[in-house]
């Protein structure tokens, strides 16, 4: 498969430290089983997110020096302000700390008990603040997102008379807004079409109902429209990703994903009560509404970190090597989610470890193999991370049982990727190895793949 050069030389390393499978051993024993516990000193190539661990280039590091840390009014907050209007199309633009901290506020100014929020698959923060705040999430999404041997090449997008289906059921008046993704992140980071978007939101907007789009990696969705949507080809990136923000009423972001910074994030509104409101709540949960929890240096760096994210060398070869380690692991057998997402290549565990039960979580078993066989770092995204049904406590058990790799951008080179290619391959050569899952030995009440420790079953 073809590897493009990286648009990139490397100015400052990070030296890595290779550990044996005994450490390995070791270590994955006292994390309780959970990757995620583990010391990032512990682990050779860290593909456990692309959220925040993404290189930032030389003018972001000096846009840092130009920081403004005036408590009101900084100056660095009309320069993120700037670029949040220029790239995404929203007049209000709201700061906070990261993600989840727009997702509480809109949650909070939107959401009251009893309602229900449509949505195109879940995703785990996203729905944990929906429900906080009272609503149910209903996935209307398209089938194919479901099912990893599609080659579907837009799976984020809505299945239209699912969400009529909903609006039906619930009453329009009891969906204070239609949540949706690009790209979705659950499905595999598969991206939603400008024209499903269009007509979803047209569908909301005759009943009445706002569309509020999550576009931490929108810029990659833009790029695979661009890539598989007709009529898109001869548009720029910049132009796709007004066009995918164009039909919504607002956008939450979380800027440490295609805006390649280490932390951040806004909410973007169009309606300026909805605004006024939401700025009441930054002031309570994130800081003031000209800083929302980040330092003046940080909201400089993601002004910077946008206007990089939409330059077509750099979300080419971004998207280019996620498709090469999906290229490798499928030439190779592996069973992996198809198309490649725009940021990560996820391993259909349920189909690589038939023989461990759901029960015995084959996504998180196949994280520790993979993180034993050479210290690449994966992350579950399966039954542990969907968690447990708020109104039943029973276990939610969705179709994709996976082991995500996500890539972090402009960090790992061709290199690195084949490791974590050859060891994946690796370890579904001697799967049968795998005799037995895993079981929990403690788990949070909330988002519980970050804490949880495990025994084998
Ligand atoms: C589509 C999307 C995301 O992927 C996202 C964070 N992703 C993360 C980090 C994460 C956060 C919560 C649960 C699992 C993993 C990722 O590893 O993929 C957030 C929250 O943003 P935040 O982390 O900045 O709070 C909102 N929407």
């Amino acid at each position: 498969p073809a590897y493009p050069p990286e648009p990139w030389r490397v100015k400052m390393v990070e030296p890595l430290r290779v550990t044996t499978r005994a450490e390995r051993e070791e270590l994955l024993r006292e994390a309780g089983w959970n990757p995620c516990l583990l010391r990032s000193e512990d682990v050779y190539v860290d593909l456990f997110t692309d959220s925040g661990t993404n290189a930032m280039s030389d003018r972001q590091w000096s846009a840092l020096m130009r920081g403004d840390e005036a408590y009101a009014g900084a100056r660095s907050f009309y320069v993120f302000e700037e670029a949040v209007r220029t790239f995404y199309g929203y007049e209000h633009v709201i700061p906070v700390h990261q993600g989840r901290g727009g997702e509480n506020i809109l949650s909070r100014c939107l959401i009251r008990p009893g309602t229900h929020v449509p949505g195109n698959m879940y995703f785990p923060s996203t729905r944990a603040h929906q429900e906080l705040n009272g609503a149910a999430f209903h996935d209307v999404i398209v089938d194919a997102a479901h099912d990893p041997a599609s080659e579907h090449p837009f799976k984020g997008d809505v299945d239209l008379g699912k969400l009529r289906a909903v609006i039906a059921g619930c009453g329009a008046d009891a969906i204070p807004y239609v949540s949706l993704a690009a790209t979705v992140n659950m499905a595999g980071g598969q991206p939603i079409s400008v024209a499903n978007l269009t007509e979803t939101c047209a569908l909301a907007h005759a009943h009445g109902i706002p569309v509020f789009l999550d576009t931490a990696r929108a810029v990659e969705n833009a790029w695979l429209v661009k890539q598989r949507e007709p009529g898109w080809a001869g548009r720029t990136v910049a132009e796709i990703l007004l066009a995918l923000c164009a039909p919504t009423d607002g956008a939450v972001m979380s800027a440490k994903k295609d805006s390649l910074a280490n932390i951040g994030g806004w909410l973007a509104l169009r309606d300026p009560a909805l605004a006024e409101q939401a700025r009441g709540l930054v002031l309570l949960y994130e800081g003031l509404h000209t800083y929302g929890g980040m330092a003046g240096r940080d909201m400089e760096a993601i002004a910077a970190g946008i206007a990089e994210s939409v330059a077509e060398d750099h979300i080419r070869a971004r998207v280019a090597q996620v498709e090469y380690l999906g290229a490798r692991l499928g030439d190779a057998g592996v069973p992996i989610v198809r198309p490649a997402g725009g940021h990560c290549v996820c391993i259909d565990a349920a189909a690589g470890l038939p023989h461990v039960p759901r029960t015995e979580f084959p996504g998180q078993t196949l994280a520790c193999a993979v993180y034993l066989e050479a210290g690449v770092r994966g992350v579950e995204r399966g039954a542990v991370s969907a968690g447990r049904d708020p109104a039943t406590g029973e276990n939610r058990w969705p179709a994709l049982e996976l082991l995500r790799l996500a890539i972090p951008r402009r960090v790992y080179t061709r290199a690195h990727i084949d490791l974590v290619a050859d060891s994946v391959i690796a370890v579904h050569r001697t799967r049968e190895r795998i005799t037995r899952g895993l079981t929990f030995a403690y788990e949070p009440p909330h988002l519980r793949f970050f804490q949880a420790r495990f025994k084998p079953a």
